[in-house]
């Protein structure tokens, strides 16, 4: 079941306008018999898609209920974004990680990834990643929080594996007109108390988040107040007399500024990116669910780790490799992921190999590089080498314990 309002409809600001809606099982109409009719890859895909079918099929001639479609199929189902702004981006992260999404054409909603045999990938609009992955027909997926937060409404089935993917970035925030009897307005205190609000004429907000908007007018005391939704532009909704303020994501804020809108101060109800989400009861249930989003975690985790940082690599002269390390260390910013490597630099002089260099390796933040070069320097560090760095796995990955405790594992 899904939530579609039109705009201007008022919704009840009552516990029952935000209770929880868990789809049921959905299922997919069979291809037509005329698309089977190619070759070498598209043919692969067109046999899982059948076959992906099929056992849907099968289930539900079963009478298949939640928990038959969790045990009724080997495949662990992974959710990407099919379209919006989400749907290349998870794609190229993946691809970062060395996961590999193969699609044949874009209107084709399953994929495969060779490196995850046992992974399908299904692609959906992100609310409905998160409603399958309620209702057990998807196990892990890719969204953003605030659609996790609407949609999810706290449901304790889903889990946030990794909850920084480094895309996705924006805020969901209410902001109101920058004139009329706003203009003075800078924050919520100041928008609850406006007098103009009684039960006869509540503050009017247009949101796209129906659940979130009423339960974050609730948790501020805000008392008269009514909502309505559509499902974009709704920065248009104050000029056009619809609506008093509106709900809705930011990023650059740039849409705001265009439509004489204005974010005010206790205004934000989260801040959102890309996260990594899985069923709970997928990971504990499904037979290889564990092992893969392991896998997906180390992967990410290496990934994303070393995005933000480049290797370092200087000459210095010293005398032994200790003296090096002792100068080296005296400077904040180059002791590296746990201290500096330092090897030495074997030259050829007068036909004898000697020792007057050290080299030492370590990696820096991105945002740190100037910094550390001058550090480098100021010791006596030559010759900088700086280059991009792409995986660092550690030891453990810190999400992965944490996952294992939220399981009681
Ligand atoms: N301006 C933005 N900048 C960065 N991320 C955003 C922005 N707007 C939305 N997002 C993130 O991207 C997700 C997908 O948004 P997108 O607009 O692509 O799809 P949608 O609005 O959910 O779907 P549709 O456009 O079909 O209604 C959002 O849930 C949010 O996490
Ligand atoms: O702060 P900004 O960088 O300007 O981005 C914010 C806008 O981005 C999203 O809209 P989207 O582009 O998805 O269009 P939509 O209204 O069709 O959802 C969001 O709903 C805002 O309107
Ligand atoms: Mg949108």
């Amino acid at each position: 079941m899904s939530i579609s309002i039109p705009l201007n409809t008022t919704l009840q600001y009552s516990s029952s306008s935000i209770s929880s809606h868990v789809p049921s099982l959905s299922l997919f109409s069979p291809i037509p018999s005329t698309a089977v009719s190619v070759t070498g890859v598209r043919q692969r895909c067109l046999r899982m898609v059948t076959s992906c079918i099929s056992n849907a099929q099968k289930s539900v001639q079963n009478g298949a209920t939640d928990s038959v479609s969790l045990v009724g199929r080997k495949q662990i189902r992974l959710g990407l974004p099919s379209k919006g702004r989400m749907a290349a981006d998870s794609l190229d992260l993946l691809k970062d990680c060395q996961l590999f999404v193969k699609q044949v054409n874009p209107r084709q909603y399953v994929a495969e990834i060779p490196q995850l045999p046992n992974t399908e990938v299904w692609f959906q609009r992100p609310k409905d990643i998160v409603r399958k992955l309620l209702s057990g027909d998807l196990d892990l997926g890719i969204v953003g929080l605030d659609i996790v937060s609407e949609f999810g409404q706290g449901n304790e089935d889903l889990i946030i594996v990794h909850e920084a993917l480094n895309f996705g970035d924006c805020h969901l925030s209410l902001a109101i007109p920058n004139y009329g009897i706003f203009e003075n307005i800078k924050s919520l205190k100041e928008l609850a108390q406006m007098p103009q609000w009684t039960e006869e004429r509540p503050l009017r907000v247009a949101t796209g988040f129906s659940y979130l908007g009423p339960k974050f007018m609730k948790e501020n005391g805000i008392k008269h107040v009514t909502f309505s939704t559509a499902d974009g532009a709704l920065e248009a909704a104050p000029a056009m007399g619809i609506a008093d303020a509106i709900l809705d994501l930011v990023s650059s804020g740039t849409t705001l500024k265009e439509n004489n809108l204005k974010e005010i101060e206790g205004g934000i109800v989260l801040e959102s990116q890309a996260a990594l989400v899985a069923s709970r009861r997928a990971l504990t249930e499904r037979k290889g669910a564990l092992e893969t989003v392991h896998e997906i975690l180390e992967r990410l985790e290496a990934h994303l780790k070393a995005d933000g940082q480049f290797t370092v690599v200087a000459n210095m002269r010293g005398t032994d490799a200790e003296e090096v390390a002792e100068r080296v260390k005296t400077q904040p910013s180059l002791s590296g992921l746990q201290g500096p490597t330092i090897s030495p630099v074997y030259c050829k002089r007068d036909g004898k190999v000697s020792i007057e260099y050290y080299a030492i390796v370590i990696c820096v933040p991105k945002k740190a590089l100037y910094e550390s070069v001058q550090q480098l320097r100021a010791v006596g560090g030559s010759g900088v080498l700086v280059s991009p760095l792409t995986y660092i796995f550690d030891e453990e990955t810190p999400r992965w314990s944490q996952l294992l405790s939220n399981l009681g594992l």
